[in-house]
């Protein structure tokens, strides 16, 4: 491996290792932590700070049993979740995430980058998980095209085991709420939010109870809260990536001609491919907006290179076929196949009719490639692209590529280059 190799490695390390998550402990007044429930006349009570088994198995009772979400459908499977809720027409309190400053945290520690930008938490459902219960993994449905991910706050109520694992990207976490609270000496809530594209799994109660508020979390205009000191988020930590970046753009060895980085985006992103041209014609450029709704490291990698002064844009790779990466294409504009009939080779296509730059062929030693670019890290697979195309030869068939969206970023020559300071 070249030294040019291993250090943009090294460098693309503290991108890909920070967690899709947040979590930590609230300090939340005693008072604020009774449960009013119940479905019909009479409400009952509990107070969530000091609660007691029986206490707890009274609510347990009072809930139905959780569903969960296939495909915008709510099914009913106990071998897949086993759980009790109550919608929130069935209980109230005091305690209210936005009130509390949970979401200041959340903006913090998990948007990072994005930290200016609104965000609010809708209420979905309070949940029991007695002795036995669990939630097999799956991914959240999201609500809404603004929705991006999820919060649960877990109360004080004594239970072991129901931690909760997070999956992204081949990694694992594990969230104890039980291990948190043993640490803990002062009244408190639990939380974790993760992103909508995080799988996560509610493991086995072993004994107790484990009673959640979940709130589906969204892009938009800021519920009013109030700072609480006794926030205190686990920090994932940006600042070694920062630093590492510094030190490569100030050795005039690294890169000493300038030249382009590329990064693979961690977190899925919605794009509509269909019809592109005609929105593109309206003067939509989806790529571009895409910008401001970066996800978590994605938009921490953005920020940064900002504050570098390195021009960034997301572009499109396309890479061509059948999982071996012999033609690579990137293409600054969203590009709709689906209508086209290719009678060259996609590479081709793509340089001719959408402004493609070759970054490597094999078909020819006559190929030019347009621009190298040095990449510091993939795109997940998972979040590849799918897309379509009719390809011509003997006969006309149906083909497919994959895109992947990714950073692109200019880095200028040695001497040339800001570090922002
Ligand atoms: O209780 C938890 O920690 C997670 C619950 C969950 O995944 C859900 O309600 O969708
Ligand atoms: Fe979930």
């Amino acid at each position: 491996m070249s030294a040019l190799k291993r250090e943009l490695r090294s460098l693309g390390a503290f991108i890909t290792n920070k967690p899709p998550y947040c979590s930590g402990t609230l300090a939340v007044p005693n008072e604020d932590l009774i449960l009013f429930y119940g479905k019909d006349g009479v409400a009952s009570r509990i107070d969530l700070s000091h609660a007691s088994e029986e206490d707890l198995k009274h609510l347990a009772e009072a809930c139905d049993v959780a569903t969960f979400g296939i495909a915008q459908r709510d099914v009913l499977d106990e071998s897949y979740r086993k759980a009790g809720k109550l919608d929130t027409s069935a209980f109230s309190m005091q305690f209210h995430a936005g009130d509390a400053g949970l979401l200041e945290a959340v903006k913090t520690d998990l948007m990072e980058a994005q930290r200016q930008r609104p965000i609010r938490a809708e209420l979905y459902k309070l949940n029991v998980y007695g002795p036995k219960s669990f939630f097999k993994s799956h991914v959240d449905t999201p609500r809404s095209e603004t929705m991006f991910g999820s919060l649960v706050v877990v109360f004080r109520t004594p239970h072991k085991g129901g931690a909760l694992a997070l999956r992204h990207d081949n990694q694992e976490w594990t969230f104890d709420s039980a291990a948190t609270f043993a640490e803990q000496s002062e009244p408190c809530v639990a939380y974790v939010a993760f992103y909508s594209d995080v799988e996560h799994e509610v493991l086995p109660v072993e004994t107790g109870y484990r009673v959640t508020l979940t709130y589906n979390l969204y892009f938009g205009s800021e519920d009013p809260y109030h700072t609480v000191p006794n926030i205190h988020p686990n920090p994932l930590t940006e600042s070694p990536f920062r630093d590492r970046l510094k030190e490569l753009l100030k050795n005039p060895a690294f890169l000493p001609l300038g030249g382009t980085l590329g990064f693979g985006l961690r977190h899925q992103y919605p794009l509509k491919t269909k019809g592109a041209w005609r929105y593109e014609r309206k003067g939509v450029h989806p790529l571009k907006d895409l910008l401001v709704y970066l996800k978590g490291s994605d938009a921490v990698l953005l920020r940064i290179c900002r504050e570098f002064h390195l021009n960034a844009s997301v572009q499109l790779l396309f890479r061509d076929t059948n999982g071996k990466r012999d033609v690579e294409v990137l293409c600054d504009r969203v590009v709709d196949m689906s209508d086209d009939c290719l009678d060259t080779q996609l590479w081709f296509h793509l340089r001719e009719n959408y402004g493609g730059k070759l970054l490597r062929a094999v078909d020819g030693p006559e190929q030019q490639q347009d621009i190298e670019v040095h990449w510091v890290t993939e795109t997940p697979k998972v979040n590849s692209i799918e897309s379509p195309y009719i390809a011509y030869g003997n006969g006309a068939s149906a083909a497919h590529t994959y895109m992947y969206l990714c950073l692109i970023i200019e880095v200028g020559k040695a001497g040339n280059r800001e570090t922002a300071e």
